[in-house]
């Protein structure tokens, strides 16, 4: 998978609401009610990310949970990443 041109990325960034870009990497970070939501949370990110292949770092501090995705072999974003991210989208987040 090939790195997405700056342009690609932009018309991308529109449907990856709620996240924010910092160079080669996508992030978001959400506050649960307790520990045990966020861990709910971080088992359904796992779950998708076993089934996709597609890894973001977790970041877990108590109620927050921080997802870094990038593409490292190719270091930079691609589609896999953009691909993840509209996954994600599925899991709930407010129960
Ligand atoms: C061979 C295998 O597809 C690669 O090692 C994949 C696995 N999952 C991955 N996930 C992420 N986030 N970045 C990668 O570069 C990556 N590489």
């Amino acid at each position: 998978m090939s790195k997405l041109t700056e342009t690609e990325i932009a018309a991308r960034l529109p449907a990856a609401k709620g996240w924010e870009r910092h160079g080669d990497m996508l992030t978001r970070t959400w506050q649960f009610p307790s520990f045990r939501r966020a861990i709910e949370f971080v088992n359904n990110v796992s779950a998708l990310a076993e089934k996709s292949g597609h890894y973001p770092e977790i970041h877990i501090q108590f109620r927050d949970v921080r997802l870094e995705i990038s593409t490292h072999d190719v270091g930079g974003l691609t589609e896999r990443d953009f691909s993840l991210i509209s996954d994600l989208a599925a899991i709930p987040t407010d129960r």
